[in-house]
């Protein structure tokens, strides 16, 4: 049995293993860690740090200079997006504005089945998600709180074994958020599978995470719990960072 086969828990869900370089012209990201399944990692760090390059090169939406991503088994950096059962959740959501929300739910059923069958697999995620009342709208009907679960069922529902969440409260009135991070706390702790995380926020990652990986100008610069980061810091971000928030 490999390291990697190791990382897979007693329900036999994947860990990932993600050790990657990439570049935009000049400037270069690169970070290598690990995420268990449960075991939720949070990526933090400042503006233009590479958080959301790091996803997006998970997810196979950017190409690696160099490296490997890593599901269980199954390296996956040579596959395009949708063979790497990967499920990610933007910023701003990118649910399809064309689509009502049980169309975008089951979207990643119709790619492989009839319509009919795809919405009835919807059924379920829109009823786990309470979004059977909605169902009919369009993204742009929902409010901000309901877009989010609506992309996380969509997410979720194509069964994915990563999940990956860029800012996923950062669209989110502040009198919503306290409420919607632990919704999607109780979903990702559902979801049971390995998890990553982009925040700004150490609360988000308080709530969400178990673990907090620092990306500062491209480059790892901690690994650790809040409580290790807290106890030593191991740059003037992490400390001012941590300074800034009660979490
Ligand atoms: N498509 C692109 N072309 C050129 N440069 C890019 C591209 N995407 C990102 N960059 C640059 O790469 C760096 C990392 O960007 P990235 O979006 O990954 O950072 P981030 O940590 O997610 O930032 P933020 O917190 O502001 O969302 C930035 O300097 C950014 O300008």
């Amino acid at each position: 049995m490999t390291g990697r086969d190791q990382a897979a828990d007693a329900a036999g869900r994947p860990g990932l293993v993600v050790d990657v370089s990439l570049s935009y012209g000049a400037t270069r990201i690169a970070a290598a860690f690990d995420v268990r399944p449960g075991h939720p990692l949070a990526i933090i760090g400042p503006n233009g740090a590479g958080k959301s390059s790091i996803i997006a090169a998970v997810a196979g939406l950017v190409p690696l200079d160099a490296g490997e991503v890593s599901i269980g088994s199954r390296r996956v950096d040579a596959l395009p997006p949708e063979r790497r059962r990967v499920g990610v959740v933007f910023q701003d959501y990118v649910l399809f504005p064309h689509l009502s929300v049980r169309d975008n739910v089951a979207f990643a059923a119709r790619m492989r089945g009839s319509r009919a069958a795809a919405r009835a697999a919807a059924e379920p995620w829109l009823e786990r998600y309470d979004l059977v009342g909605l169902a009919d709208r369009l993204p742009s009907e929902l409010s901000g709180g309901q877009r989010q679960r609506a992309a996380l069922a969509r997410a979720l529902a194509a069964d994915p074994d990563v999940l990956l969440l860029d800012e996923p409260m950062s669209a989110l009135d502040v009198e919503v958020r306290d409420e919607m991070r632990a919704e999607l706390a109780t979903h990702v702790r559902e979801f049971g599978g390995a998890t990553v995380l982009v925040t700004h926020s150490p609360a988000d990652a308080a709530t969400l995470a178990d673990s907090v990986l620092v990306l500062e100008g491209g480059a790892v610069t901690q690994r650790g719990t809040l409580a290790e980061l807290r106890a030593a810091p191991a740059t003037p971000y992490v400390r001012r960072m941590l300074a800034a928030s009660d979490a």
